[in-house]
C-alpha cells in the first residue's frame, strides 16, 4: 500500500474491492487539517470504534490526530446506552481531539458536540453543487435529513488530564445505505432527480475526511471568537428555528427555542418560566410531538 503524504495508516487491511474497505486515497484528499485524523486506524469489523484508540492517544504528539474507522460495528454505541446500528455504508468513526481547558471551548466542552454534527452538515453542504442537499443538525448533536428523519449522530466522550481534555468524538452517519432509514447518497438521487442535476454518489471515507476538516476549522472559529463563530452558521443548519414546544409534559408549558446558551444548551421561552436553558444530559427532544421531556432514569 502507497502511504499518502502526513497519512499514517496503523492499521489496514489489503487492499481490495469489498465496500468495506477504507479507500485511504480518497480519504487522503479530502482530509486538509493540520492535525486531526492525520494517523488512520482502520478496522472492517470491530466491536465500536469508541475503544480503539484507548491507550494509544495519549502516547503521540501533539500535531498527530488520531481517528479510528471502522467499515462495520458490532456493538455500535449510542447516546444514552443505546445500541447504534453500524451497517455497511455508513461512516463510522472515533476522532480524539485535544482541548486545552483554558481556553474558549475547554471552558464550554458540550459545545464540542455540536460542532461535530454540523461539521458532518458542512462536509456535504459546502462541496460545489450540493448546498441545497437538506442535510441538518437537530439539537443536541443529531444529523437529519429535513426535520423529517434521522441519519446520522454524534457520541462525545472526554477525559480531564492535566489542563487537556481529551475527547473521542464518535460520529455514525449513513452515506449509501438505504437501510434502516435514508442515506446521504438517495438524499443525492432524489436531488438529481427534482432538478435535473447530475451529482455524484459520495464516499465514506470522502466524507470522513472533509467532515474532519470542516470540524478543525469550526473548533479554530471557536476558539478564536467564542461561540458567536460558529453559531450564524448552526442556526442557518439547524431544524429548530422558531419550533413551538410543551415542556416536561404534553400539559406542561408552551415554549418557544430561542437558541443555545454560552455553554451549548438549547435556550427556551415560556410566559411562565421566561428563558431556560435545558440541557442534553437531562432532556431529550421529541420532535414529532415538539416535546422536551426529562429523560427517565
Ligand atoms: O446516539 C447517537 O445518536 C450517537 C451515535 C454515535 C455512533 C457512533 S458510530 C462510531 C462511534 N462508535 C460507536 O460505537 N458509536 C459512535
Amino acid at each position: 500500500m502507497e502511504l499518502m503524504e502526513g497519512i499514517l495508516p496503523l492499521v489496514t487491511q489489503p487492499l481490495g474491492f469489498s465496500s468495506e474497505q477504507l479507500d485511504l486515497q480518497t480519504y487522503s484528499r479530502s482530509l486538509q487539517s493540520r492535525s486531526l485524523g492525520q494517523i488512520v486506524l482502520f478496522a472492517e469489523v470491530t466491536p465500536t470504534t469508541m475503544d480503539l484508540l484507548d491507550g494509544m492517544m495519549l502516547q503521540l504528539p501533539q500535531e498527530m490526530g488520531l481517528i479510528a474507522i471502522a467499515g462495520r460495528q458490532t456493538q455500535g454505541k449510542g447516546r444514552g446506552g443505546n445500541a447504534w446500528l453500524s451497517p455497511l455504508g455508513s461512516a463510522l468513526f472515533t476522532l480524539h481531539v485535544r482541548v486545552p481547558v483554558q481556553s474558549p471551548l475547554g471552558q464550554r466542552i458540550p459545545f464540542l458536540q455540536h460542532l461535530v454534527a454540523l461539521a458532518v452538515v458542512e462536509a456535504v453542504r459546502t462541496l460545489p453543487g450540493y448546498q441545497d442537499i437538506d442535510l441538518r443538525v437537530k439539537w443536541p448533536n443529531d444529523i437529519y435529513y429535513s426535520a423529517l428523519m434521522k441519519l446520522g449522530g454524534v457520541l462525545v466522550t472526554s477525559t480531564l488530564m492535566g489542563n487537556t481534555f481529551h475527547a473521542l468524538v464518535g460520529c455514525g452517519f449513513n452515506v449509501s445505505n438505504s437501510n434502516p432509514t435514508v442515506c446521504i447518497n438517495d438524499l443525492i438521487v432524489q436531488y438529481n432527480k427534482e432538478n435535473g442535476s447530475a451529482l455524484k454518489a459520495l464516499s465514506t471515507a470522502q466524507l470522513i475526511g472533509r467532515s474532519v476538516t470542516v470540524l478543525e476549522r469550526l473548533i479554530d472559529a471557536f476558539q478564536e471568537k467564542g461561540a458567536p463563530g460558529v453559531l450564524p452558521l448552526y442556526y442557518k443548519r439547524w431544524v429548530h428555528s422558531g419550533t413551538r414546544v410543551r415542556l416536561w409534559s404534553e400539559q406542561g408549558p408552551q415554549a418557544c427555542i430561542v437558541g443555545l446558551d454560552d455553554c451549548g444548551f438549547l435556550q427556551v421561552e415560556s410566559e411562565e418560566q421566561g428563558i431556560v436553558s435545558v440541557q442534553p444530559d437531562g432532556n431529550s427532544f421529541d420532535m414529532l410531538r415538539n416535546l422536551i421531556v426529562t429523560k427517565q432514569r
